[in-house]
């Protein structure tokens, strides 16, 4: 399981608290919904959970142990843009196979057509890169994916097949996914479960006030 417990967070050290006492579990297989107001930390959130943040306090454990500090980390996190997390100058082949050596049949398995390797990131449409982009997480090492917006800037019919696909990954490799989105219907769709990332904020502040009044 991914379990983040308790986790404090400000960007800055007298900047006010994005988080403050967030807890959750994600079980392998199993997509969980985030949504929430723009602005209420879930980006911030996803970060964390895969180790590109540090709380100031509370923790994140994969599979009972905590994220490693360097080096291969089981949370992989997937961009809204990939075109910003990818090297510019590197063709689409290299891009894929940065991180682990995958093979022919996992490469058609995502769609990914051979002429696309020879291309640039931006010669791809957002779709494509998309596909790119969670082959590229998904190292023998990957458990769990955070999956921040992915399908925010696709219509309805690039929407459902990325999030086809990902529904496929999630069964056949036992992976964990955090769906970020502001779509609620979609994560309804999608989800397996859903939290909201306010709801659970408020019910931390209303903990925190019954402590003070008790
Ligand atoms: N690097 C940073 N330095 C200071 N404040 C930041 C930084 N990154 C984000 N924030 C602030 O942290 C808060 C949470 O941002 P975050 O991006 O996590 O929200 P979000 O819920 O993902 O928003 P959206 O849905 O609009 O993407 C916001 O108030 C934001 O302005």
């Amino acid at each position: 399981m991914l379990e983040a417990r308790d986790l404090v967070f400000g960007h800055a050290r007298r900047a006010p608290l994005v988080l403050d006492g967030v807890g959750l579990t994600i079980r392998p297989g199993e997509i969980l919904g985030l949504s929430g107001p723009s602005g209420c930390g879930k980006t911030t959130l996803g970060r964390l959970l895969a180790g590109h943040l540090r709380p100031r306090s509370g923790s994140v454990h994969a599979d009972g142990s905590p994220l490693p500090a360097s080096g291969f980390r089981p949370v992989q996190l997937l961009p809204q843009t990939p075109l910003l997390a990818m090297n510019p100058r590197w063709r689409i082949g290299r891009i894929l196979t940065e991180a682990w050596k995958l093979s022919e049949a996992d490469r058609a398995g995502f769609g990914i057509c051979a002429d696309w390797l020879d291309r640039y990131p931006h010669e791809l449409s957002g779709g494509q890169l998309q596909r790119v982009s969670i082959l590229r997480s998904l190292a023998p090492g990957t458990r769990y994916l955070v999956a921040d917006e992915i399908t925010g800037a696709l219509d309805a019919i690039g929407q459902a097949e990325i999030w086809t696909l990902l529904q496929a990954v999630t069964r056949q490799r036992a992976i964990g996914v955090l769906a970020i989105s502001h779509d609620r219907a979609l994560l309804s769709r999608i989800a397996d479960a859903c939290l909201c990332l306010s709801e659970m904020t408020v019910a931390v502040d209303q903990r925190n006030d019954q402590r003070i009044s008790a």
